[in-house]
């Protein structure tokens, strides 16, 4: 399988503080992947030395095989970036800005992007300001992909969208990789919508890199366990996450692929992503490192 984006060592420090550090990963060409974590994570910083916009402080990020670190015009070609909050000229019309696309990209498909904008209703002389926010990301989405990029970044895509916009916005990516085989890498804050639109998953927190993998793995990597409150618990390394009731404990444990020997009043679960991704953020700070 080809590799749509690798870093090796990544890091990005701003003064003194290191808002990215030791972030190594390979993902592969036709993925779409989740980036989450919590605010100040470090996921912006990451998606920013991804498209070129920064340059790390230390390691190497290469997309499609061409290091985009030195902004190489080549790589970046290949690259589509919708920035958080969808940024857009206001005063300029959608049909304008359509135009200023197509005169500033080689590879640019206009009648694709007409398309897909007349398909969602987006009114092509309206001015960006008079657009709702959800059109608005709509429009943004459709620039970004007239490019026909190879990877497309989208920071927090979804923040500030109501669900019906959330859903058609999901809509049109997932087009776009069943129709073109992009690579998506995506930041949100909303867990739940990536479940069934992603197949892997980055997790950041304080900068460092905790989870990263195919869903399905990560999910089998873990187990809770759940047991009598007052009977020993079993002794397992891994642990991410206890909880206590008056009666029973939970323990949300890394097991890899070993299933723990566990006493007969121990049972062991699949844990979801949706609980397997806030026990990692709620993790204190120690622990995860
Ligand atoms: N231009 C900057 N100058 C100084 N510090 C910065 C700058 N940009 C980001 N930081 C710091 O780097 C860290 C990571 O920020 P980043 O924006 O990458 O996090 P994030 O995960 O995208 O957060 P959010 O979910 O709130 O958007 C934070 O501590 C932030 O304060």
């Amino acid at each position: 399988m080809s590799t749509a984006l690798e870093t090796k060592g990544l890091g990005m420090r701003y003064g003194r503080t290191w808002a990215l550090r030791d972030c190594s990963l390979r993902l592969p060409t036709g993925s779409v992947i989740a980036l989450v974590g919590p605010n100040g994570a470090g996921k912006t910083t990451l998606l920013q030395l991804v498209t070129g916009l920064l340059r790390p402080t230390e390691g190497t990020v290469e997309v499609l095989g061409r290091d985009a670190r030195a902004g190489s015009a080549e790589a970046l070609a290949r690259v589509g970036f919708v920035a958080q909050e969808h940024p857009l000229y206001q005063g300029m019309s959608v049909a304008d800005l359509l135009r200023m696309g197509r005169s500033l990209n080689l590879r640019w498909d206009q009648s694709m992007a007409e398309r897909r904008l007349a398909g969602l209703g987006v009114p092509l002389a309206k001015r960006a300001g008079a657009l709702s926010g959800g059109q608005q990301a709509q429009v943004a989405l459709a620039l970004a992909l007239a490019k026909r990029p190879a990877l497309l970044v989208l920071d927090e895509p979804l923040a500030n969208l109501d669900p019906i916009a959330r859903r058609d916005f999901m809509r049109t990516v997932m087009t776009a990789v069943a129709e073109d085989e992009i690579t998506v890498l995506l930041s949100s804050h909303v867990i739940a919508d990536l479940e069934s639109v992603c197949d892997r998953l980055v997790l950041l927190k304080d900068g460092r890199m905790q989870l990263a993998g195919a869903i399905d793995d990560v999910l089998a990597d873990h187990r809770i366990l759940t047991g009598p409150r007052t009977g020993a618990e079993p002794s397992v390394s891994g642990l991410v996450r206890a909880v206590h009731s008056d009666r029973h404990t939970d323990l949300l444990v890394r097991t890899g692929t070993d299933r723990p020997d566990l006493h007969p009043a121990w049972r062991s679960q699949p844990v979801g992503l949706e609980e397997l991704i806030l026990a990692y953020l709620e993790r204190p700070a120690e622990v995860a490192r």
